[in-house]
């Protein structure tokens, strides 16, 4: 079936399962979902310096393939600018590199999956995953005013996706493709719902609350 949002995968060999199923051994995988500026890529960053998880973020591995100029980049960069998500195949790829190239088992997987076929392709089973909880509003008006903040810092270059319209696009990929996961996580009793609304450090204290969760159940507590 093809997923509203996703493009067209048939030039891609998808890994076998034995090889995703061999990389989740020994793995503690958390995923951290939310929309469009709910301020995942901030949590993640705190949590990384702060709990020692490696921060895997899908966004920036397939930025880093656009900044490489390679075919897939091209691809990639046209689907961004679209706000429509890129073959489940190629972002696999780039995470199983990213998690082969670390030796650290707690990895934090930032904006994935985002649809129901990348999460059937992956094969991990995280343990926990955190929904950072935002108005559409609220994400709006953050990602609308990175861009402006942008000219003020030359050395970097703005989102090609963070202007009004595709941040529309981007909304209606993720209320049909992602939420159905979202929703998936919420019936196996994995999601941690965090309001996100709040100032960057309160949301990082609830993250806190929860990975100690997660950081007992290891130790046996
Ligand atoms: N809790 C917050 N309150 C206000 N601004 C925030 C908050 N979290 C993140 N931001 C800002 O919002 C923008 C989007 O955050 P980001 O972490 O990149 O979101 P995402 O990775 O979910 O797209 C950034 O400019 C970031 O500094
Ligand atoms: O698993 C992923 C993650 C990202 N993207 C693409 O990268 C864009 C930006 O995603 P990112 O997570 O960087 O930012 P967000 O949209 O969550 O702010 C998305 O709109 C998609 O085009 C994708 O296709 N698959």
């Amino acid at each position: 079936m093809e997923l509203p949002g996703a493009a067209k995968t048939e030039d891609h060999v998808p890994p076998s399962k034995e090889a995703n199923e061999q990389l989740s051994k020994g793995y503690t995988v958390v995923y951290v979902l939310g929309c469009p500026g709910s301020g995942k890529s901030t949590q993640c960053s705190k949590i990384s310096a702060g709990l020692g998880f490696f921060h895997l973020s899908a966004g920036d591995l397939l930025q880093e393939e656009i900044n490489s100029g390679s075919e897939d980049g091209k691809m990639i960069a046209d689907l961004k600018r679209e706000g429509r998500l890129v073959p489940s195949e190629i972002v696999v790829k780039l995470l199983q590199q990213a998690m082969q190239r670390t030796g650290n088992k707690k990895s934090l997987i930032d904006g994935f999956p985002r649809n129901e076929e990348n999460q059937n392709i992956i094969k991990i089973e995280p343990e926990l995953v955190l929904l950072l909880d935002c108005s559409e509003e609220e994400s709006t008006r953050r990602l609308l005013n990175r861009n402006q903040l942008i000219p003020l810092l030359p050395i970097m270059k703005g989102r090609v996706d963070d202007n009004a319209e595709t941040i529309k696009k981007r909304f209606k990929v993720y209320s049909e493709s992602t939420l159905p996961v979202i929703n998936y996580y919420s019936s196996n009793g994995k999601l941690r719902r965090i309001d996100a609304e709040r100032p960057i450090e309160e949301v990082y204290e609830s993250v806190k609350e929860i990975l100690s969760e997660l950081e007992q159940k290891h130790q046996g507590h």
